[in-house]
């Protein structure tokens, strides 16, 4: 029997990442090439146009999998029976901007949309943030939506995750999907923290770690952090635009993993609700090593932390805890 289509929330949909992200859903690169799905895109008015633009284009390209679209600058209409909502909406980060710089256009929106959502999305909706500030959004989303259980609301440091992975390939001339379990910790900003204390590579002679096949510590605890820090950065001044079609991915594969599961035997980063593990302050959206099942993310427990670690740990926490502040400094 046929299944029936998901309902999937694109915010910002005219935009940049919005223009790459909706295909790749109706393409099945999102849920799987056997789920149908109805896409709801929402705009602001000023943008009315391209998003029907958009909407064109999905009709034009005839995707098999692709049952519907809502094209709608009516947030209410946009979160009406959604199961998946990915909320790329706002203000983007300019080359000289830090992500916070952008703090107070984005939890604004936030907050109004954590309503629309609470009240009109399917229950057990998932939601995950890609706006910038990231983690900090999904927060005042999670306050400002109480009825949504904390565990539904996510933010998005796949991008980071799977760009520590594409550094460690091209270091060791591996295939990046021969390299597993890097971690992004904490924040989505400058101050996060990509680990390769646990990462693996496969080899013909079963998995090696990272650090010793890399063998050059000076590296790892240097050049490759700041990389991965400031790849964001980098593609702004690249492009003169932030990242799209790899954020656009990243956040399919971010749903994916989530709703369909990890490969046996590695994780992935994900922004989500502290519940204190690795002394990470509760009540923060910090991103830790997860592996997902049934359609239940949870924080890989027991991982050994030295020092190093500890303190990278504690600088992004100390971090998104001032983000916190500043955002509801912003909103009173
Ligand atoms: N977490 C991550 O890994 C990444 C996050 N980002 C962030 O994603 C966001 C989107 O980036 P782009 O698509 O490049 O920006 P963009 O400016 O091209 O698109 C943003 C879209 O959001 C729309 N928008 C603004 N206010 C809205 C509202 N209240 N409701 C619905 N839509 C609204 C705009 O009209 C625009 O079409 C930015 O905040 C950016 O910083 C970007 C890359 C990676
Ligand atoms: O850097 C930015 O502002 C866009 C972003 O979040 C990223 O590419 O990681």
């Amino acid at each position: 029997m046929a299944k029936e289509p998901v309902r999937v929330l694109v915010t910002g949909a005219a935009g940049q990442i919005g223009y790459a992200l909706v295909p790749m859903v109706a393409r099945g690169a999102m849920l799987g090439l056997n789920q149908p799905v109805i896409l709801h895109m929402l705009d602001i008015p000023p943008a009315t146009e391209a998003l029907n633009g958009v909407k064109m284009e999905l009709v034009d390209a005839a995707f098999p999998l692709l049952k519907g679209v809502v094209a709608t600058t009516d947030v209410i209409e946009a979160c009406t029976g959604v199961n998946i909502a990915v909320m790329v909406g706002g203000f983007p980060r300019k080359e000289g901007m830090e992500r916070k710089d952008v703090m107070s256009k984005n939890v604004s929106i936030y907050k109004s949309q954590a309503s629309a959502l609470e009240k009109h999305a399917a229950p057990n909706c998932k939601v995950l943030v890609v706006a910038n500030p990231a983690n900090t959004n999904a927060l005042i989303l999670k306050e400002f939506a109480p009825s949504i259980p904390e565990r539904n609301i996510t933010c998005l440091t796949r991008l980071d995750h799977n760009r520590a992975l594409g550094q460690i390939s091209e270091r060791l001339n591996v295939h990046v999907g021969d390299v597993k379990n890097v971690i992004i910790w904490g924040n989505h900003s400058s101050t996060q923290y990509p680990d390769v204390n646990h990462a693996s590579v496969k080899t013909s002679s079963g998995d090696k770690p990272v650090r010793e096949l890399v063998g050059n510590d000076e590296w790892l605890k240097g050049e490759f952090i700041t990389t991965v820090q400031q790849r964001g950065a980098a593609i702004i001044k690249a492009r003169k635009l932030s990242s799209a079609l790899s954020a656009a991915s990243s956040a399919c594969d971010h749903i994916r993993d989530w709703v369909l599961g990890t490969p046996e035997g590695s994780w992935v980063s994900m922004g989500v609700y502290s519940d204190g593990s690795y002394n990470v302050p509760a009540g923060l959206i910090y991103s830790f090593p997860i592996t997902c099942k049934n359609g239940e993310w949870s924080i890989v427990k027991g991982l050994s932390i030295d020092d190093f670690s500890r303190k990278k740990l504690d600088l992004t926490a100390q971090e998104l805890s001032e983000e916190k502040s500043l955002a509801y400094s912003c909103l009173s």
